[in-house]
């Protein structure tokens, strides 16, 4: 298997170019390649493929060998990943992904190489049971939730997957390992969830803390940035455009009212290249 090694701020993946390279178990591969001391090591793997309908088309596998719906993170890398080795010459693309359809992205680029990447994100999804959350509700804001005696408020968001929006006190500090993964396997949430803990500093800043649905703690989640931004625009924490600033880095978020698109702008990088022995 080739490989490339990219990252969004921090949240990284093995980037897989072809359909000749997708084995018939792409979720065990996943499992053993993202383990950080037998395999490569990363948040996970993502596959790069023909689409009938966009330019390009993503699989993103979680390191627990879930698949996502959709990573804001890995769509910025697929495309400089195409742009810089000439799969297309075109500075607007189209991305296909699992669970939000076809993506709008246009890359900046500096002497032949994509620097950041624009993605339009497309319309989040607000309605309780289609996030999902077991709540029937046309939206879930700051609905309360229970975990191990402690009531949090959270607010849901699906960006083609699903997000619970926390606001606490000191994101950067807050203890997401005690939290998250309990927020994660709720059963308010019927295809688990990603958890966002949110400080909004001022209208047009907010620092976030993920921890992942099938990855754990990461140091971004562009999708949670996303519903980040949505969730604060709906309890009227921010304006409309925002910097979500993350553990690896700061994403520009903007919820368009014309249009009800979400803009996420920010950088990709390679980190490296290698080849691998795969048995499956
Ligand atoms: N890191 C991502 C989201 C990856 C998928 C997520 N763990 C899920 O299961 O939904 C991002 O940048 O959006």
């Amino acid at each position: 298997m080739n490989f490339t090694k990219m990252h969004g701020l921090g949240n990284d993946f093995i980037i897989v170019d072809g359909e000749r390279q997708l084995p018939d178990n792409a979720s065990e591969l996943a499992l053993d390649v993202c383990d950080r001391f037998f395999g490569i090591g990363a948040d996970g793997l993502v596959y790069i493929l023909p689409s009938e309908k966009a330019d390009f088309r993503m699989r993103i596998i979680n390191s627990d060998g879930s698949e996502a719906e959709q990573c804001g993170n890995a769509i910025r890398c697929v495309a400089k990943y195409v742009y810089d080795n000439g799969l297309t010459n075109r500075e607007e693309i189209t991305i296909e992904t699992l669970g939000a359809g076809v993506q709008k992205v246009q890359l900046a680029v500096e002497g032949g190489k994509a620097v950041s990447v624009r993605v339009d994100m497309g319309e989040p999804i607000l309605e309780g049971l289609k996030v999902p959350t077991t709540i029937d509700a046309e939206r879930v804001i700051e609905h309360p939730i229970e975990v191990d005696g402690r009531t949090f408020s959270f607010t849901a968001v699906s960006m083609g997957n699903p997000h619970c929006v926390i606001y606490v006190d000191d994101a950067a500090n807050f203890d997401l390992d005690t939290w998250g993964p309990k927020l994660e396997k709720h059963p308010m949430f019927p295809r688990k969830i990603n958890v966002e803990f949110v400080t909004v500093n001022s209208r047009s800043q907010a620092d976030m803390r993920v921890w992942e649905r099938g990855a754990g703690p990461t140091l971004a989640c562009g999708t949670g940035a996303c519903a980040t931004l949505v969730a604060s625009v709906l309890t009227d924490a921010t304006d409309r455009t925002a910097t979500i600033s993350l553990k690896g880095g700061d994403l520009f978020i903007e919820w368009n009212e014309a249009d009800n698109h979400v803009y996420m702008t920010g950088p990709a990088a390679e980190v490296f290249r290698g080849s691998l022995e795969v048995s499956r």
